[in-house]
């Protein structure tokens, strides 16, 4: 995932929020290290102590208290930082999931699903242990190395320099190994992402896969996938597993070493037995957290991939805010009310205006020098083959893409300086592959209009034609759904959307061949319901069916990217030649309506004429 202009440091910025907690357990922790470093300077006494046959009571229950503290401070600063962790990657997901629902459609588009979601939930899960765990396990077993090597200095530095020879080139050999499995977890989680998205893939199509018969070949895929997690996860593990051999064999050289030098020590009187067990027992306290440090600096390695994959994430571009009307191109509309607009014509702006619109998916042109109006009331066709842009014109009124060139208006004001919700709030859009969700049926319907009263519901519900399907339901409005609406019929799916985009009460309603999975007697009764819809604002269809076109106040066709012709089903069967061939060819009932046209205009549809309407 490549990303322009992220911002830089997310979870940087995310950690700092936990500055307290994050503090306050690092300071426990350095209580319970300076507690830990005390307690083999005590045993050393207790021995001397002992030798000098002196009381040893207060020094005993010294100890045990260390003890005890030791470990009730180790605990709490756990609690302290796997809360802060807890938070992390909580303020993570909440913040990566509003930059997500707010992307960029056209940067979006280009992402794979399961990659943002292996991102979105595995990443920061690692990311947490990496900034919390392995940070506090470094600083902290760190302190207690550091302090011990001090303190073993101050027993005897020689001593100490055949320990650290010893550890050094063990150290060094394992700080080699931390980097490569950095390296490694990268493409390791790469590498899930991957194997995440073709799974979600094949989730979303699975009745497709399995009309296919392609089960057989997506398993096959799936297996590849897998195997790639399986390959990189090795070298992962192999690293892994390099760092605890690589650090005992220095561990064991300078524990050896010490006893045969410190010994020989001993014999010789240059060192006291209390000394030598102080040492011994610093060096065996060293142990543990010098290999936690590499244990950790190994995670925290890996934990720095997954931090670096979302801060990608967290940088994705957001769907642009509005641009201020100063900076607005020639030819475009201030979107405020009230700054420099133009007076309203006389029955107020177009409900939709294009101007000179030209737009292309990166860069492939797809519509180009597009102008048309669609009226405040009634009902507009936008009609043409297939590819020739009408979707991309749905696209453009809700901006999930910018126009190149050109504007497009709601209400006289130029998208470009609306907010998303200012133009979302205003347009209702039944989409092409209609959604529904798992929930029930009214969660469903109320999706976009969740203070919806109940008689608004109703009217809706019976506006888009579902009076019977909620009747027939064993619970109504409240049925529950399955993922994707399972449970309705395509059409019934189409009609909820219908009904939730009613629920909106926008002034402009945008219906993508909303009426193609619906029998004759649905799409009649849909085709009444628009009717009355568009007596109180402005419906744009885009239908095959020529029932529908036929009916409509304004027809626009678009042919490769134009307009072609504007005008009513009379004025284009008699001026266009392609809505001609469209509405003899196209339209599944198109040669009665022909016939029809003909009846009503007596132009012969079979000879049409090309014409192009303002
Ligand atoms: N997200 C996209 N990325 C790249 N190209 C796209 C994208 N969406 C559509 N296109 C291309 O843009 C052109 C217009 O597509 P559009 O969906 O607007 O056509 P349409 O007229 O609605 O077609 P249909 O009637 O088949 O739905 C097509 O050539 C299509 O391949």
């Amino acid at each position: 995932m490549t990303t322009t202009a992220a911002p830089r440091g997310l979870v940087a910025e995310l950690t700092r929020a936990q500055t307290r907690l994050l503090t306050g357990g690092v300071l426990l922790g350095t209580l319970g290290v300076a507690s830990t470093l005390v307690q083999p300077q005590l045993v050393a006494h207790l021995i001397e102590a002992v030798g000098r046959h002196e009381p040893v009571a207060l020094l005993i229950t010294l100890l045990a208290v260390l003890f005890v503290a030791d470990a009730a401070l180790s605990a709490t600063q756990g609690c302290l930082i796997g809360r802060a962790g807890e938070n992390i990657v909580r303020d993570a997901r909440v913040l990566l999931s509003g930059r997500v629902l707010r992307a960029d459609l056209s940067y979006l588009n280009t992402q794979r699903q399961g990659d943002v979601h292996t991102r979105l939930v595995g990443d920061t899960a690692l990311m947490k242990i990496a900034l919390t765990q392995s940070l506090a396990q470094i600083l902290l077993n760190g302190l207690i190395v550091l302090g011990g090597v001090v303190m073993m200095a101050l027993i005897d530095v020689w001593l100490l320099l055949v320990t650290v020879g010893c550890l050094g080139v063990a150290s060094v050999a394992s700080i080699g190994v931390a980097r490569g499995l950095r390296r490694a977890a990268l493409v390791n989680r790469t590498d899930t992402g991957e194997f995440g998205a073709d799974l979600q893939r094949v989730l979303a199509a699975l009745p497709t896969v399995k009309a296919a018969g392609a089960e057989g070949r997506e398993e096959d895929r799936l297996a590849a996938r897998a195997d790639k997690v399986r390959r990189s996860g090795n070298r992962v593990t192999v690293l892994n597993a390099l760092f605890s051999p690589v650090l005992n064999v220095g561990l064991q050289a300078s524990l050896a070493a010490v006893m045969g030098i410190g010994m020989a020590r001993v014999a010789t009187g240059s060192l006291s037995v209390a000394e030598f067990t102080a040492f011994t027992m610093y060096l065996f306290y060293l142990v543990s957290p010098l290999v936690l440090v590499f244990l950790s600096l190994g995670t925290y390695q890996q934990g720095r991939a997954a931090v670096q994959r979302v801060d990608e994430l967290a940088g994705i571009p957001q769907e642009d805010t509005p641009v201020p009307a100063a900076a607005a191109g020639p030819g475009a509309t201030p979107g405020k009310a009230g700054d420099l607009a133009p007076p309203a014509p006389k029955g107020g702006h177009p409900a939709v205006e294009f101007r000179d619109v030209r737009f292309g998916y990166g860069d492939r042109p797809v519509l180009d020098a597009v102008s048309f109006t669609v009226p405040r009331r009634g009902l507009t066709a936008l009609v043409g083959v297939s590819g020739a842009g009408k979707t991309t014109v749905f696209q453009l009124i809700e901006r999930f893409y910018r126009p190149g060139r050109g504007a497009v208006l709601l209400d006289g004001k130029d998208i470009a300086h609306l907010s998303t919700a200012e133009i979302r709030g205003g347009v209702g859009y039944v989409q092409q592959d209609s959604a529904a969700m798992r929930g029930t049926l009214r969660e469903n319907i109320v999706y976009a209009a969740p203070e919806a009263t109940e008689a608004d519901i109703e009217e809706a519900v019976e506006l888009a034609g579902l009076t019977d399907v909620v009747a027939a339901l064993p619970d109504g409005l409240d049925t529950p759904l399955g993922d994707h609406g399972i449970g309705l019929s395509g059409g019934q799916r189409q009609r909820l959307c219908v009904a939730r985009a009613l629920l909106q009460k926008p002034a402009v309603i945008l219906l993508d061949e909303a009426t193609a999975h619906l029998d004759s007697e649905a799409e009649a009764a849909l085709r009444d319901s628009l009717r009355r819809i568009a007596r109180r604002c402005a419906v744009v269809a885009i239908a095959h069916r020529i029932s529908t076109v036929v009916e409509a106040d304004r027809i626009v066709v678009l042919d490769d990217g134009r307009v072609r012709a504007v005008g009513t089903h009379p004025q284009l069967i008699r001026d266009d030649a392609l809505y001609g061939r469209l509405a003899a060819a196209q339209f599944a009932d198109g040669a009665r309506a022909s016939a029809a046209a003909e009846a009503a205009t007596g132009v012969p549809s079979g000879q049409p004429t090309v014409g192009v309407a303002g």
